[in-house]
Protein backbone atom coordinates (compact mmCIF):
# COMPACT_ATOMS: atom_id res chain seq x y z
CA UNK A 1 0.00 0.00 0.00
CA UNK A 2 1.02 3.90 -0.85
CA UNK A 3 0.37 6.65 1.60
CA UNK A 4 1.07 9.57 -0.06
CA UNK A 5 1.98 12.90 2.14
CA UNK A 6 2.34 16.43 0.99
CA UNK A 7 5.04 19.09 2.60
CA UNK A 8 6.32 22.32 1.57
CA UNK A 9 9.24 25.03 2.33
CA UNK A 10 10.40 28.52 1.34
CA UNK A 11 14.13 28.54 0.49
CA UNK A 12 16.72 30.49 -1.52
CA UNK A 13 19.23 28.99 -4.14
CA UNK A 14 21.09 29.39 -7.37
CA UNK A 15 22.36 27.37 -9.67
CA UNK A 16 25.92 28.89 -9.82
CA UNK A 17 26.89 26.61 -13.49
CA UNK A 18 24.53 28.12 -15.36
CA UNK A 19 24.23 31.10 -17.53
CA UNK A 20 20.89 32.35 -17.65
CA UNK A 21 18.51 33.47 -14.67
CA UNK A 22 18.98 30.27 -12.65
CA UNK A 23 22.71 31.99 -11.79
CA UNK A 24 20.90 34.48 -9.88
CA UNK A 25 20.07 34.09 -6.28
CA UNK A 26 16.35 33.40 -6.38
CA UNK A 27 13.70 31.59 -4.41
CA UNK A 28 10.88 28.98 -4.68
CA UNK A 29 8.21 27.27 -2.79
CA UNK A 30 9.46 23.87 -2.95
CA UNK A 31 7.19 21.20 -3.12
CA UNK A 32 7.24 17.79 -1.80
CA UNK A 33 5.12 14.77 -1.97
CA UNK A 34 6.89 11.63 -0.61
CA UNK A 35 4.73 7.85 -1.55
CA UNK A 36 5.62 5.72 1.43
CA UNK A 37 5.29 1.92 1.01
CA UNK A 38 3.47 0.67 3.94
CA UNK A 39 2.67 -2.49 5.58
CA UNK A 40 -1.35 -3.09 6.83
CA UNK A 41 -0.87 -4.93 10.05
CA UNK A 42 -4.65 -4.23 11.24
CA UNK A 43 -7.24 -1.23 10.59
CA UNK A 44 -4.27 1.14 10.52
CA UNK A 45 -0.96 1.01 8.40
CA UNK A 46 1.42 3.92 9.44
CA UNK A 47 -0.21 7.02 11.36
CA UNK A 48 -0.07 10.04 9.19
CA UNK A 49 1.20 12.17 12.16
CA UNK A 50 4.17 9.53 12.28
CA UNK A 51 5.30 10.80 8.72
CA UNK A 52 4.52 14.61 9.89
CA UNK A 53 5.90 14.06 13.06
CA UNK A 54 9.39 13.16 11.80
CA UNK A 55 9.43 15.49 8.44
CA UNK A 56 8.05 18.65 9.50
CA UNK A 57 10.13 19.65 12.20
CA UNK A 58 13.76 18.63 9.50
CA UNK A 59 11.90 20.48 6.49
CA UNK A 60 11.38 23.49 9.05
CA UNK A 61 14.23 23.35 10.99
CA UNK A 62 17.06 22.60 7.87
CA UNK A 63 15.48 24.54 4.48
CA UNK A 64 12.43 26.33 5.53
CA UNK A 65 13.49 30.06 4.92
CA UNK A 66 17.01 29.03 4.35
CA UNK A 67 19.37 28.99 1.37
CA UNK A 68 20.30 25.48 -0.52
CA UNK A 69 24.01 26.36 -1.50
CA UNK A 70 26.45 24.10 -2.78
CA UNK A 71 29.86 24.71 -1.28
CA UNK A 72 31.79 24.78 -4.32
CA UNK A 73 29.96 27.99 -5.08
CA UNK A 74 32.27 31.06 -4.23
CA UNK A 75 29.28 32.96 -3.04
CA UNK A 76 29.16 30.22 -0.45
CA UNK A 77 33.10 31.30 1.27
CA UNK A 78 31.33 35.19 0.64
CA UNK A 79 28.12 34.57 3.09
CA UNK A 80 30.31 32.48 5.72
CA UNK A 81 33.08 35.76 5.94
CA UNK A 82 30.02 37.94 6.56
CA UNK A 83 28.87 35.67 9.38
CA UNK A 84 31.93 35.44 10.84
CA UNK A 85 32.37 39.68 10.44
CA UNK A 86 29.02 40.21 12.02
CA UNK A 87 28.14 37.35 14.13
CA UNK A 88 25.32 37.17 11.83
CA UNK A 89 24.00 33.83 11.42
CA UNK A 90 21.72 32.64 8.04
CA UNK A 91 20.39 29.13 7.69
CA UNK A 92 22.11 27.07 4.92
CA UNK A 93 21.25 23.43 3.32
CA UNK A 94 24.98 22.92 2.41
CA UNK A 95 25.26 20.57 -0.62
CA UNK A 96 28.51 19.06 -2.48
CA UNK A 97 27.28 20.07 -5.96
CA UNK A 98 24.91 22.14 -7.37
CA UNK A 99 21.46 22.92 -5.75
CA UNK A 100 19.73 21.14 -8.78
CA UNK A 101 16.45 19.76 -8.13
CA UNK A 102 17.50 16.51 -9.00
CA UNK A 103 20.25 16.89 -6.20
CA UNK A 104 17.29 18.49 -3.81
CA UNK A 105 15.70 15.39 -4.36
CA UNK A 106 18.27 12.91 -3.70
CA UNK A 107 18.81 14.79 -0.12
CA UNK A 108 15.61 14.40 0.58
CA UNK A 109 15.14 11.10 0.08
CA UNK A 110 18.26 10.11 1.74
CA UNK A 111 17.80 11.94 4.77
CA UNK A 112 13.65 10.49 4.61
CA UNK A 113 14.87 7.08 4.65
CA UNK A 114 17.28 7.57 7.62
CA UNK A 115 14.45 8.31 9.43
CA UNK A 116 13.10 4.73 9.02
CA UNK A 117 10.67 5.20 6.20
CA UNK A 118 9.96 3.01 3.24
CA UNK A 119 9.84 5.35 0.15
CA UNK A 120 9.42 4.26 -3.34
CA UNK A 121 9.53 7.40 -4.51
CA UNK A 122 9.13 11.20 -4.38
CA UNK A 123 8.07 14.82 -6.35
CA UNK A 124 9.69 18.01 -5.57
CA UNK A 125 8.12 20.55 -7.33
CA UNK A 126 10.49 23.69 -7.86
CA UNK A 127 8.25 25.90 -10.05
CA UNK A 128 4.63 26.26 -10.85
CA UNK A 129 5.18 24.38 -13.64
CA UNK A 130 8.53 21.76 -13.06
CA UNK A 131 8.18 18.93 -10.90
CA UNK A 132 10.52 15.86 -10.76
CA UNK A 133 9.69 12.33 -9.71
CA UNK A 134 12.37 10.93 -8.00
CA UNK A 135 12.18 6.91 -7.63
CA UNK A 136 14.33 4.32 -5.34
CA UNK A 137 16.28 3.25 -8.44
CA UNK A 138 17.16 7.00 -9.04
CA UNK A 139 18.41 7.10 -5.89
CA UNK A 140 19.90 3.41 -6.23
CA UNK A 141 21.98 4.76 -9.28
CA UNK A 142 22.83 8.20 -7.47
CA UNK A 143 24.25 6.53 -4.77
CA UNK A 144 25.93 3.83 -6.66
CA UNK A 145 27.67 7.01 -8.68
CA UNK A 146 28.01 10.01 -6.64
CA UNK A 147 29.76 11.89 -9.66
CA UNK A 148 26.30 11.60 -11.16
CA UNK A 149 25.55 14.67 -9.11
CA UNK A 150 28.15 17.13 -9.41
CA UNK A 151 28.47 16.19 -13.55
CA UNK A 152 32.12 15.46 -12.69
CA UNK A 153 33.35 11.65 -14.92
CA UNK A 154 33.35 9.08 -12.45
CA UNK A 155 37.53 8.96 -11.76
CA UNK A 156 37.80 5.41 -13.40
CA UNK A 157 36.76 7.12 -16.95
CA UNK A 158 38.51 11.08 -16.16
CA UNK A 159 41.25 11.01 -19.26
N1 LIG B 1 16.62 19.75 -14.92
C1 LIG B 1 16.60 20.96 -14.29
N2 LIG B 1 16.33 22.05 -14.99
C2 LIG B 1 16.30 23.26 -14.37
C3 LIG B 1 16.56 23.35 -12.99
C4 LIG B 1 16.87 22.15 -12.28
O1 LIG B 1 17.14 22.15 -11.06
N3 LIG B 1 16.88 20.99 -12.96
N4 LIG B 1 16.49 24.55 -12.37
C5 LIG B 1 16.16 25.65 -13.01
C6 LIG B 1 16.08 26.97 -12.25
O2 LIG B 1 16.53 26.84 -10.92
C7 LIG B 1 14.76 27.75 -12.27
O3 LIG B 1 14.51 28.45 -11.07
C8 LIG B 1 13.53 27.06 -12.65
O4 LIG B 1 13.47 27.31 -14.01
P1 LIG B 1 12.19 27.36 -14.95
O5 LIG B 1 11.30 26.20 -14.74
O6 LIG B 1 12.71 27.57 -16.31
O7 LIG B 1 11.49 28.66 -14.36
P2 LIG B 1 10.24 29.46 -14.87
O8 LIG B 1 10.27 30.79 -14.25
O9 LIG B 1 10.19 29.40 -16.36
O10 LIG B 1 9.03 28.66 -14.27
P3 LIG B 1 7.53 28.72 -14.71
O11 LIG B 1 6.76 28.07 -13.63
O12 LIG B 1 7.47 27.94 -16.02
O13 LIG B 1 7.19 30.16 -14.91
C9 LIG B 1 15.96 25.66 -14.45
N5 LIG B 1 16.02 24.37 -15.07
Amino acid sequence: MIIQKQYKFYAAHRNEELTDKCRNLHGHRYGLICHFEVERTGALTTLFGDFDAQIEPHLKEHYDHGMLINKSDPLYETLKEHERRTGERFRFKEFDAPTTVENLAFTLFSEIIEMGFRLSHIEVRETDSSVITYTREDWIADNRDRSRLSGEKPSAVRE
